[in-house]
């Protein structure tokens, strides 16, 4: 039962209908349905049942939500992206909830905790968001309401793992397999597992074959939970590592759940119905990928010499590193030799990977390169972000 406590407490009108639990012979597994989501949020949206289906209407309002963390570790690096995209947040003071983005005058900004995040936009109360993956896989349980726009926003990289003690019945214990075939666990003692996890764990394990698994839950400190005898294993997020070494606990092979970092979602419904959405959708997104593709090149410049454009050319594209995003600008320089102007060598521009750049300089150089100058790029916009059209097809636009 302490599974249902956090929904229960929010939610005690909609406790009987919008939980089922099934208990496989031998396991015990809570699935907490879509609907009750939508029905454990003030919702502003307008319900019929139609053809024995929940019809949301969507309710008229002018301005775009977007639902950004209110607090933890995802709220500054949030706000620092979208700065970065020149997309400030303007907030008056930090204990106001709702913001503006003067670059987007119909976005209005509502911080909210991230798990709130994912059930507004399940119940039509917000249009946008930006959370972590896990986030949206745990609370947005498959909806199909929910589309992922931007799915590496490069910050917030965890992974949701498994992770067993080090020491006693778990020390030569390294895989999920392993796990899995321990004699210990039976339907009258099966494996019990902490999580704040409570629909992807049971998920992972039926999908994995663990029969006889028990989830608890906890808020957090859930590293303690073996140590005090509370639970057999952990199921949360891990980043660098440092909480499970330091609590003497251990990942092992085949027990990541998922990999996570911040994404952009929406809801489907507010794209496709609500005026401005798909538009602003667009804006944000290809400032997005135009800031973040640029993250990881740098742009180059040197003189080359050489009797013709095409010939420079040439020598450049001939390197492996020096290909750049559509292949070498080259432009002549020109000087006054003899009395007479001419274009005796080039200066090349292209953008190379940050991970290439010493490999780039030395290519440039090979093919006699010389004054090589390297700058940080802002931004790069291509014709049509890929995730774009991906957007548009998963809206069937
Ligand atoms: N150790 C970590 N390293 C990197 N990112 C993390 C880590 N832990 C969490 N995250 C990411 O940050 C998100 C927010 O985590 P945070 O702990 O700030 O809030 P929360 O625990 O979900 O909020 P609350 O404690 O109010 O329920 C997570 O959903 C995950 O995507
Ligand atoms: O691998 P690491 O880098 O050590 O990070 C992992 C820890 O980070 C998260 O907790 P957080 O710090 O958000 O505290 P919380 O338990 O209050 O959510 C997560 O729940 C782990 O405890
Ligand atoms: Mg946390």
């Amino acid at each position: 039962m302490s599974l249902l406590q956090p929904y229960f407490q929010q939610c005690p009108s909609a406790f009987t209908s919008a939980f089922s639990i099934s208990c496989p012979s031998s396991s015990f597994y809570l699935s907490v349905s879509k609907r009750s989501f939508i029905s454990c949020c003030s919702s502003q949206s307008q319900t019929a049942v139609v053809n024995g289906k929940i019809d949301r209407k969507i309710v008229e309002r002018d301005e775009i939500r977007l639902g950004l963390p209110s607090k933890g570790r995802m709220a500054d690096d949030t706000l620092d992206l979208l700065k970065d995209c020149q997309l400030s947040v303007k907030q008056v003071n930090p204990r106001q909830y709702v913001a503006q983005i003067p670059q987007l005058s119909n976005v209005e900004v509502w911080f909210q905790r991230p798990k709130d995040i994912v059930r507004k936009l399940l119940s039509g109360d917000l249009d946008l968001g930006i959370v972590g993956l896990d986030t949206v896989s745990e609370y947005g349980q498959g909806s199909e309401d929910l589309i992922i726009v931007h799915d590496a926003l490069e910050y917030g990289d965890c992974r949701l793992s498994l992770a067993i003690p080090k020491y006693g019945i778990f020390e030569n214990i390294n895989s999920l397999e392993e796990l899995a075939q321990m004699p210990q666990w039976t339907v009258e003692k099966p494996l019990r597992v902490a999580t704040g996890f409570t629909y992807l764990g049971p998920k992972f394990m039926k999908e994995n074959g663990l029969k006889h698994v028990i989830f608890s839950t906890a808020d957090g400190a859930l590293e303690a939970a073996p140590a005090m005898g509370i639970a057999d294993a952990i199921l949360d997020l891990v980043s660098s590592g440092t909480t499970l070494r330091e609590n003497n606990l251990k990942e092992i092979e085949g027990g990541v759940v998922l990999e996570s970092q911040a994404v952009l979602i929406a809801s489907r419904k507010a794209l496709i119905r609500r005026k401005g959405a798909l538009d602003t959708t667009h804006e944000i997104l290809e400032r997005f990928e135009a800031h973040l593709r640029a993250l990881g090149q740098f742009m180059v410049t040197a003189n080359m010499r050489g009797r013709s454009a095409e010939e420079v050319a040439g020598q450049v594209l001939s390197q492996p590193s020096l290909s750049g995003l559509q292949g070498p600008t080259v432009c002549p320089v020109f000087c006054k030799c003899d009395g007479k102007v001419a274009a005796d060598y080039y200066a090349i521009v292209i953008c190379i990977p940050k991970k290439a750049l010493y490999k780039s300089v030395q290519q440039l150089r090979a093919i006699g390169g010389s004054g090589v100058l390297i700058s940080p790029l802002t931004y790069i916009f291509d014709e049509e972000t890929p995730r774009w059209r991906e957007l548009l097809s998963k809206l069937g636009l």
